[in-house]
């Protein structure tokens, strides 16, 4: 498609993931501002280098429509091209490659995608309880019309957990289970967590008996294998070559990308245990000109442990069914033969909402240009990174790769 992957990642910003109890409670555009500041800062930039924006979906913000004008006036910004991005967890990556393909096209030379996840302040009326269980993911549409209304939730098919954990099901069905490589995904994580002071769960090493003995939330998917959803938010800038080679990091090149979605809810996908980060993951590699042994580290979205192992398949790391040999065989740790969500992954660091996935294309940029602390792998200079929305249903992958 004569794609020349030249648009990279050039600054970012992430905030530490807090309880929601604990965080700053702050306006969604003051969170923009904020994170827009600090991802220039990043990458030694100006605002007035920025010409392009992508933020996330209305439904976030004070304001209910014209988000990508209300956010550009907000930070002054004259931008030819505003996008908002909707797909749950792989909206960081859908933010992404958008941004690239406009840069590649032509229609700006620096983008801000900027996903603002921090509570805004209560209203007088409002119940913060309330507020914050519908931060914490609602599950389901129930809009007049959606097949969840009628055929999911009258079932109990509420939310991700259960969704997720009818996949689960359906691959134990089709090639066995072992909980303990399940648990290990969580534990290997963990570990790389150790070293990251910024996760939630730093400092709280985690065994596999911690895993198996942790409460059944949605079978066979105990707590310890969720996500925990955190406050937080983030940004990075992606620019173009010319503009990149005056930032001040090391550059992490878009040179493959994919997504694929066609469902929301796992009842209507064809087949439960085969994702769309296969077809995500193959356009990403042949647009690169790689393969997944090419990679130096993976970072892959992981809201259960059960999405690391089907994305790990599909995504051509190992072949189907035998996802959970692959765990037990190789050491997914920073230090280990195929470093796994570097950062910790969600599971370790934190969830904030679809913010989520920035922390795997931000641990990708850190480890590429070479400041991921404690955790950075000798080598890194081809990273594959992974985004996954709803339950299996919206999903995105990258091929970043240093210069
Ligand atoms: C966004 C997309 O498009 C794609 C996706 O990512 S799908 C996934 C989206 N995320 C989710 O659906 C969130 C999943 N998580 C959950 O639903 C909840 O964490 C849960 C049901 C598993 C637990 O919630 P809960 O039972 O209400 O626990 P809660 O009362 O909040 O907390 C009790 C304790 O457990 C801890 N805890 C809560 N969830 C935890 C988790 N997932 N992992 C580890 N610890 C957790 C809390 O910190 C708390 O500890 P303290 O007592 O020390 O403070």
């Amino acid at each position: 498609m004569g794609w020349k992957g030249e648009a990279a990642i050039v600054g970012a910003a992430q905030y530490k993931p807090q309880k929601y109890s604990e965080a700053p409670q702050m306006f969604h555009l003051e969170q923009v501002a904020d994170l827009a500041k600090q991802a220039l800062d990043d990458a030694g930039l100006q605002a007035s280098d920025l010409d392009g924006l992508v933020i996330n979906g209305p439904h976030f913000h004070e304001a209910s429509v014209f988000v990508p004008a209300m956010a550009a006036e907000y930070l002054g910004l004259a931008v030819n091209f505003a996008e908002v991005v909707d797909l749950g967890g792989t909206t960081p990556v859908g933010m992404v490659w958008r941004a690239a393909a406009a840069i590649e096209m032509g229609l700006c030379q620096a983008v801000l995608c900027v996903l603002p996840m921090r509570m805004a302040p209560f209203g007088p009326d409002e119940d913060p309880s309330a507020m914050a269980r519908a931060m914490r993911f609602g599950g389901h549409s129930t809009a007049f019309g959606a097949p969840e209304a009628e055929f999911d939730l009258p079932y109990g098919h509420l939310g991700q957990n259960t969704g997720y954990a009818m996949i689960a099901k359906r691959y134990a069905a089709q090639y066995g289970y072992d909980e303990k490589a399940m648990a290990k995904i969580a534990v290997d994580q963990r570990t790389n967590a150790l070293a990251n002071p910024n996760a939630i769960f730093h400092g709280q090493p985690l065994t596999i008996d911690d895993v198996l003995n942790s409460r059944m939330v949605a079978d066979p998917l105990r707590v310890l294998e969720i996500v925990m959803p955190v406050a937080g938010g983030a940004a990075v800038i992606v620019a173009s070559k010319e503009v990149a080679a005056r930032a001040r990091n090391r550059a992490a090149h878009i040179t493959g990308f994919g997504e694929r979605l066609g469902y929301k809810s796992p009842t209507y996908s064809p087949d439960m245990t085969e994702t769309p980060v296969g077809p995500a993951a193959r356009r990403a590699f042949a647009m690169a000109g790689l393969k997944p042994s090419d990679m130096h580290a993976a970072q892959i979205y992981d809201c259960y442990t059960i999405t690391v192992l089907l994305s790990l398949e599909d995504a051509g790391f190992c072949p189907k069914g035998e996802g959970m040999r692959f765990i037990l065989e190789n050491d997914l740790t920073w230090k280990g033969n195929f470093p796994l969500n570097t950062h910790g992954g969600q599971l370790s660091f934190g969830q904030a909402g679809s913010a989520g996935g920035f922390s795997q294309v931000i641990e990708a940029f850190d480890q590429i240009r070479g400041k991921a602390g404690e955790r950075q792998l000798k080598t890194c200079d081809r990273v594959f990174v992974s985004g996954t929305g709803g339950v299996m249903s919206e999903q995105g992958a990258l091929i970043l790769e240093g210069a």
